[in-house]
């Protein structure tokens, strides 16, 4: 699997060097993943194969698109910025925030999309709406590296809060998040976060998840989490 992520590697070399935003062709760079512009912006969709993905994410992949085709499964895309709409819903209660500043409002991102490919978070999600659970298949690249060889806890705090955060809907942030870390996760290895929405309670979303191996002989964490809906009579700030 290390293998793989190393020969993953060398495409990606041959891609650096090649900054986002630079006019381009979505063609000729990166033909795997969805690219569709509007006047001025390109919204690259991340959820998607690109070559430094190995063997074990192709397969799950496509396994799971398979389930898409019913309807049952969606895949849910991924960009670097939110959309404009989701965007102003949190501005509202963030009122003060100092992504109200234009500059700074630009150059923000979703930082687990900020590295180049395979060098960081690599990951996709799908979501059953029926049973309110999702799944999200995550090969963490080594710039990810906590102790030697491994995964960083905080890596997978970040995809366990996205992965909970994807059963969620609408406005809301975390409140709690609480991870059992029950074995090392190996660097560049693929894992499969099983997230569900376990009680709805007011405002409330109490949610679970485990972390699991490909294979799924490997239990490496279990979380849960508490997510609240954004009350639109309150500001943060
Ligand atoms: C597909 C892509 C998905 C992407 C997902 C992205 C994931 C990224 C998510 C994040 O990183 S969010 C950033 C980290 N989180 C924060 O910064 C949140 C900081 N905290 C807050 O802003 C507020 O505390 C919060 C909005 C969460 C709640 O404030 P509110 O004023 O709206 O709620 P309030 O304090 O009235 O509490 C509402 C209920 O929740 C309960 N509650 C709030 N915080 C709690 C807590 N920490 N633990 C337990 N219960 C809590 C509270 O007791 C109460 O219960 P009851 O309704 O039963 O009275």
């Amino acid at each position: 699997m290390l293998r793989s992520c190393t020969a993953g590697l060398r495409s990606i070399w041959a891609l650096r060097g090649r900054r986002e935003g630079a006019p381009r062709l979505s063609m000729d760079l990166q033909p795997a993943r969805r690219l569709f512009s509007t006047e001025k912006v390109i919204h690259k969709d991340w959820a998607l194969p690109n070559p430094s993905w190995s063997k074990d994410l192709k397969l799950l992949f496509d396994q799971f698109m398979k389930k898409c085709e019913d309807g049952s499964w969606e895949r849910l895309p991924s960009y670097k910025r939110r959309s404009t709409q989701e965007s102003e819903d949190f501005k509202t209660y963030f009122l003060g925030s100092a992504l109200q500043t234009q500059s700074l409002w630009k150059k923000a991102q979703l930082f687990t999309r900020g590295f180049e490919d395979g060098l960081g978070f690599e990951y996709v999600i799908f979501k059953n709406n029926d049973e309110k659970r999702t799944v999200c298949l995550f090969q963490g690249g080594p710039y990810l590296q906590g102790v030697p060889g491994l995964l960083h806890g905080g890596a997978m705090a970040t995809m366990i809060d996205i992965a909970l955060g994807s059963c969620t809907g609408g406005a809301v942030m975390t409140a709690n998040l609480n991870i059992n870390f029950k074995r090392p996760v190996p660097l560049c290895s693929v894992v499969v976060i099983n997230s569900q929405l376990d009680k709805l309670e007011g405002r409330k979303l109490f949610l679970s998840c485990n972390v699991r191996s490909v294979d799924e002989k490997t239990l490496y964490s279990e979380a849960t989490g508490l997510f609240i809906k954004l009350d639109p009579e309150k500001s943060s700030t």
